[in-house]
């Protein structure tokens, strides 16, 4: 016996497979702001600031040398989220 799968049921299975991987990334970047504070607060009690420019360019292109413009946007995106508007 052969089962078939139906178009409407690949889609709901493929559905709950992109929920579960958002939910992934999502612990993901918490836990990037989590050891990104550590970095900031580690500078600033040290008489730094929050803000290390040259250490976005390189995040900035690591992003975008893997997935071009849009990860640029995505790692902007991530920077705020981990330090706050500049
Ligand atoms: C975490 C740091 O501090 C800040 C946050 C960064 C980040 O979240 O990637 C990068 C540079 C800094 O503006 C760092 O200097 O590495």
């Amino acid at each position: 016996m052969t089962v078939t799968t139906t178009p409407a049921q690949l889609i709901a299975e493929s559905r709950e497979r992109i929920d579960a991987i958002d939910d992934r990334i999502i612990g993901l970047i918490q836990e990037r702001m989590a050891v990104s504070t550590v970095i900031q607060e580690a500078r600033i009690t040290s008489g730094g600031r929050r803000v290390h420019l040259s250490r976005e360019m390189e995040v900035l292109a690591h992003w975008s040398d893997a997935l071009g413009k849009p990860g640029t946007t995505l790692a902007m995106t991530l920077l705020e989220l981990c330090r706050g508007r500049v």
